[in-house]
């Protein structure tokens, strides 16, 4: 469910390792992506890039494209005893509790589990695949608030099981020039292309009573514990990401390369880094290496990453990439001045124009008002909005931004 270019580039490509499995693919919105893969026989071309060169992959694990509309078929595939597990990546914002009525992506996901209840009740598993801390347990606590008929809650409750997974590997958005790349490289025009780096990371932890890919062939990890990966993940990775965003926009930067290499906003990273780093219960060289492949990824020429896109539902983002190492600060009585640089030009990034979060509507206004830092972070999280050393902190540095 969700089939951005993220689950091409990840779960799709993981799957491909294992022909015995394939996918039935479900949009959300997008109606021209299954059509295009429906015609393609669900292949799409993975254009891997890094400093040596582009090289593209054929991709097959894709049998079945459908628009998410789609309800009947929808429906049909998730009561099948046959589909043995679904992924989810359907964004931060996906993992709401939806209004009644609403279509959401956990709406349709609780349509087909009630479907599958009253079918067969064969077992199954989720696996949600966003960046979401514990993504695993949100999601048991969104469904565990929805699913409220009591056999149907048990059934969910006992025979659903949900893997927590930890998932890395950037892909930005695809452009035209990456078609066109494709093109000059294979001879076909294939606008179901999607554009990613070599490095990639699976950790999953959880049960799959009705079997799953092995994804191990293409190197994912089955692990016990994904808490500590989950962490240096979003803390070191991600939460750099969403510094890196709003700070460089902030300065008129577009990606994440040309943000990286602004010796101003370097540092500022390493700081973050050094601060989230003594929270991490890895050792001291496994984090060097961390940084130091992390500095390349960032680097790495032709992966253009827009600051935009990264910037995008920072109001779900930021609370589990920054606050987290914030709280742990502000508990040492530490104020660092990385995120609170960083929580600044996100208030400047909430009073500009082209503000992209599913919360815009509520927080906007808020920071436009006189004392934007305390309503918009109790806002989020409402133990910081008493935090008066905090706000200070960052309104004044919101004063020398905007
Ligand atoms: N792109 C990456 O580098 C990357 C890496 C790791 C994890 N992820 C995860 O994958 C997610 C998708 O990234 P992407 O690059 O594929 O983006 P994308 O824009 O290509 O795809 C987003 C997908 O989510 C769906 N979607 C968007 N808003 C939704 C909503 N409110 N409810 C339900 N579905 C919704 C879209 O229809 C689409 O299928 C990210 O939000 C993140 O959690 C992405
Ligand atoms: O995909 P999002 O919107 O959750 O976050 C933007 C980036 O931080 C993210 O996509 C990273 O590139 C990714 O998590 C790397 O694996």
């Amino acid at each position: 469910m969700g089939l951005g270019a993220f689950h091409r580039a990840h779960q799709a490509w993981y799957t491909a390792a294992d022909p015995a499995w394939g996918i039935a693919a479900y949009t959300f919105r997008n109606t021209e992506l299954p059509q295009l893969l429906t015609r393609q026989g669900g292949l799409f071309s993975l254009l891997v890039r890094d400093e040596t060169g582009d090289r593209v992959e054929t991709v097959g694990s894709i049998a079945r494209a459908h628009p998410g509309a789609d309800t009947r078929q929808w429906l049909a595939d998730v009561a099948s005893p046959e589909v043995a597990l679904i992924t989810l990546t359907v964004t931060e914002a996906g993992y709401t509790v939806p209004e009644p009525g609403a279509d959401s992506a956990v709406s349709r996901l609780v349509a087909g589990l009630l479907e599958r209840f009253h079918a067969n009740a064969a077992p199954i598993t989720l696996v949600p695949c966003d960046n979401l801390a514990d993504n695993g347990e949100v999601l048991r606590a969104v469904l565990r608030k929805v699913c409220q008929q009591p056999a149907f809650a048990e059934w969910v409750e006992h025979e659903v099981a949900i893997a927590g997974t930890v998932v890395d590997r950037i892909t930005p958005a695809t452009t035209e020039r990456d078609v066109r790349t494709v093109q000059d490289l294979t001879g076909r025009w294939d606008l179901t292309t999607v554009v990613t780096e070599p490095f990639t990371e699976w950790q999953i932890a959880g049960t799959f009573p009705r079997g799953r890919p092995e994804w191990e062939r293409a190197g994912a990890q089955v692990v016990e514990d994904i808490g500590t990966y989950q962490q240096r993940k979003l803390w070191i990775l991600n939460a750099a990401h969403s510094l890196l965003a709003y700070t460089g926009l902030a300065r008129g930067h577009t990606t994440v390369a040309e943000a990286a290499d602004d010796p101003v906003l370097g540092e500022l990273t390493e700081s973050w880094w050094d601060t989230a780093a003594a929270y991490l219960p890895v050792s001291p060289a496994e984090i060097t290496d961390y940084r130091r492949r992390l500095r390349d990824r960032f680097a790495a020429p032709g992966i253009r990453h827009l600051l935009s896109q990264i910037a995008a539902d920072g109001s779900h983002k930021i609370p589990v990439r920054i606050l987290p190492v914030l709280h742990r600060e502000r508990a040492r009585g530490r104020l660092p001045h990385s995120a609170v640089a960083g929580l600044a030009a996100w208030l400047a990034y909430l009073r500009g124009s082209e503000v992209r979060d599913t919360r815009a509507a509520e927080l906007t206004p808020l920071a436009h008002t006189a004392n934007p830092a305390q309503r918009v972070l109790a806002t989020i999280d409402p133990a910081l909005g008493d935090d008066r050393e905090l706000l200070t902190a960052i309104d004044a540095e919101l004063r020398v931004l905007t």
